[in-house]
């Protein structure tokens, strides 16, 4: 069942005299109870994406066009009796469609308060230094409880904060310690515990796992996995890492230069890759199995995204790119159907593996070239 579709999304930042196209034409779907990730280098918008869905973006930036349709009861939308009102639909004032589902983007900011915490949580990128460093941890996940669900007793809450941090394999006794007690791994832990202090139905969280080592890495991992089997939470997940994405990821979409450049199940994205920047992104890697793999990484670095040209937002760094990449931004072509027809044909839903790039019609090609490091480093030759 669909918690949030995101339909043609473009986010702005008003900088000086042009805009940055931090977000460009986004299109994706979470399914209750998966894990969806967005992957990509520094820079490509991935952040900029998970805070638009909470209006948390920084003041200059905007939502420029698009929906983000999610699955959710907004307190004050209940009726008399406490009923969801989600039939309403004829009322100009709900952005509810037909299906029950609500655009976030058209939310007041009251609106998108009533939903931050109860059903979408945030754990920002270095959450870990956010625990306040002069409250006990427990204090802390019990102030959330109590801020969005001001009906809950403090005993209760109480008793909930000591449950989360368990379930996060945080002893309870700890509940009564300061956060600089805590080791790294621990802090984000119960950062993690205190997403989920009001149950939320989606879960966001931002490089949950940057600088912490390896050890600890896997730890949180596992810990984000049992949370999703234990409270059915979908969850966000944002990395610069890929094999990150590979452990963990249901579905992902790989992002570059504020675009979707590939969009797929796990098995699509790492089995049968077929955007060269998917390509380039994985050889740049370790895998979580082949750790001494030869690493090579896509010479170049990001786009700016101030006022981009319309071309491949990936074309200077490709090494397959041809003049058609030059002209415009290639579509999300439907790679199964490509491979089955030998035609390219744009795809029609975006649950099917897609890429956007012209050359999905050469895979059999690109895949075994770019492998090669030669590849890569032909394409950094005649950049310079
Ligand atoms: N407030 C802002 N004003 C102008 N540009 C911004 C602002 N915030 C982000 N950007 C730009 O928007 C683009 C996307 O940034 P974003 O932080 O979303 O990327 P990211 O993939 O999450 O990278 P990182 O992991 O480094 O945060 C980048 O080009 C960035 O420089």
């Amino acid at each position: 069942m669909t918690l949030l579709e995101v339909n043609d999304l473009s986010i702005r930042y008003a900088v000086e005299d042009a805009d940055v196209h931090a977000v460009d034409n986004a299109n994706f779907t979470v399914d209750s109870g998966e894990t969806y990730g967005l992957v990509g280098e520094s820079g490509c918008g991935k952040t900029t994406l998970a805070k638009s869905i909470l209006h948390l973006l920084d003041s200059n930036g905007y939502i420029e066009s698009g929906e983000m349709w999610f699955d959710g009861t907004l307190p004050q939308w209940e009726d008399g009796n406490g009923n969801p009102r989600k039939e309403i639909i004829d009322d100009d004032r709900y952005p509810v469609r037909a299906d029950g589902m609500t655009n976030l983007a058209e939310l007041s900011d009251s609106q998108i308060r009533d939903i931050r915490w109860r059903e979408v949580a945030l754990i920002p990128q270095s959450a870990m230094n956010a625990l306040n460093p002069v409250y006990k941890v427990g204090d802390q996940i019990v102030e959330a409880i109590l801020r969005h669900e001001p009906q809950t007793t403090k005993r209760e809450a109480d008793e909930r904060a000591r449950d989360l941090l368990e379930r996060v394999g945080i002893d309870p006794e700890r509940a009564d310690d300061y956060a600089h007690e805590f080791s790294g791994g621990m802090k984000q832990r119960a950062v993690i515990a205190m997403a989920m202090a009001c149950n939320p139905s989606l879960l966001i969280a931002d490089e949950p796992t940057t600088a912490l080592d390896v050890i600890i890495q896997d730890r949180i991992l596992e810990e984000l996995e049992q949370i999703q089997e234990e409270f059915g939470v979908s969850i966000l997940v944002i990395s610069h890492d890929i094999s990150v994405m590979a452990e963990i990821c249901d579905r992902m979409a790989v992002m570059y230069g504020g675009k979707i450049m590939e969009r797929g199940t796990r098995d699509d994205i790492f089995r049968e890759t077929a955007n060269p920047y998917t390509l380039g992104l994985k050889n740049s890697f370790p895998t979580i199995t082949q750790k001494q793999q030869q690493l090579v990484s896509i010479p170049g670095s990001p786009p700016h995204l101030r006022d981009p040209d319309p071309g491949c937002r990936f074309r200077k760094r490709c090494p397959f790119a041809v003049e058609d990449c030059e002209r415009s931004h290639p579509p999300m072509y439907d790679v199964a159907s490509v491979e089955e027809t030998g035609r390219l044909q744009e795809a029609m839903d975006d649950r099917r593996h897609g890429s956007a790039c012209y050359r999905t019609d050469e895979l059999d090609e690109i895949r075994t070239k770019a492998m090669k490091e030669e590849t890569w480093k032909e394409t950094a030759t005649q950049s310079h």
